[in-house]
């Protein structure tokens, strides 16, 4: 199976071009692939495949092959996989995806690169994000209170603003909310927010699927929607995750949130895929 390792400020994924490759079970392969030790590494698979209603489609697997809805990062990169890789025409400065979450429109820079046009920063319309619990709601996670904004931006978060996040015990909380049955059966991805001012928040991530990411871009989507919605902050929002920053504007005339990062192609490669995985 042919591949290309991207990632969108950390948030890297095996992505394959459906276009000329078939995956016979997705599931499995994410798995297989995602293996750090024993795969190739990632937080997950992406195909990329022809589309009847856009210039290509997003399938996206998490990391223990369950199935995403929606992949900020992961869009960004599948965006800038279909125009350094011809999907679209060259002269193109914007993009459609179809996804499990609706067709999302991407608008990107292009710059030139060892004499190469290249997609650079990545401009995402991502819709409209939609309050799925009160506004905040109370919680007891491990016997312990919480309050968190549950938003959903196609895939569901559960939102919790804290004073800091550098001493916090992502790998001991994250599996608690994302397997709380307050979120089930579906699960939920989990992020915790430190407010910095009025333009700039703080986010670590647990995403439901793949544990702690160093990024998310519809969790900073839906992080960037709760503070605005709380009246912490402005409509347009800087969000400093592990791997890196993205921009969230939220329009209010559409109420639409775009969000705005960039998506770098890291190496290619093939890689055997076991029969019986
Ligand atoms: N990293 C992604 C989100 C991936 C899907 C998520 N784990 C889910 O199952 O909802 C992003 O950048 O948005």
């Amino acid at each position: 199976m042919r591949f290309t390792k991207m990632q969108g400020i950390g948030n890297d994924y095996v992505y394959v071009n459906c276009f000329e490759e078939t995956v016979a079970d997705p599931a499995a392969v994410a798995r297989f692939v995602s293996d750090r030790h024993f795969g190739i590494g990632s937080d997950g698979l992406i195909l990329i495949g022809p589309s009847g209603t856009a210039d290509c489609r997003m399938d996206m697997y998490n990391m223990d092959g369950s199935r995403g809805v929606m992949c900020g990062n992961g869009v960004r990169c599948v965006g800038k996989y279909a125009y350094d890789h011809g999907l679209v025409p060259g002269d193109r400065r914007s993009l459609t995806v179809e996804t499990l979450a609706g067709v999302k429109t991407i608008e990107f820079t292009v710059e030139e690169e060892n004499g190469r046009f290249t997609a650079r920063l990545l401009t995402v319309d991502m819709g409209e994000a939609r309050l799925t619990s009160e506004l905040p709601e109370p919680i007891n996670v491990d016997g312990r209170d919480y309050s968190f904004v549950g938003i959903s931006v196609g895939n569901p978060h559960a939102v919790y603003f804290m004073d800091s996040i550098d001493d916090l015990r992502l790998d001991r909380i994250g599996p608690s909310f994302e397997m709380h049955p307050r979120f089930q059966p579906d699960r939920v991805n989990t992020e915790f927010i430190q407010l910095v001012d009025r333009n700039h928040i703080r986010m670590r991530v647990w995403e439901r699927g793949s544990g702690e990411t160093w990024a998310c871009g519809t969790g900073a989507t839906a992080s960037a929607a709760a503070a605005i919605l709380m009246g912490y902050t402005e409509d347009e929002v800087e969000v400093e995750l592990r791997g890196g920053k993205l921009r969230i504007r939220l329009d209010r005339e559409s109420g639409h949130l775009f969000m705005t990062g960039p998506a770098v192609e890291v190496f290619r490669g093939d890689i055997d895929i076991p029969e019986n995985l």
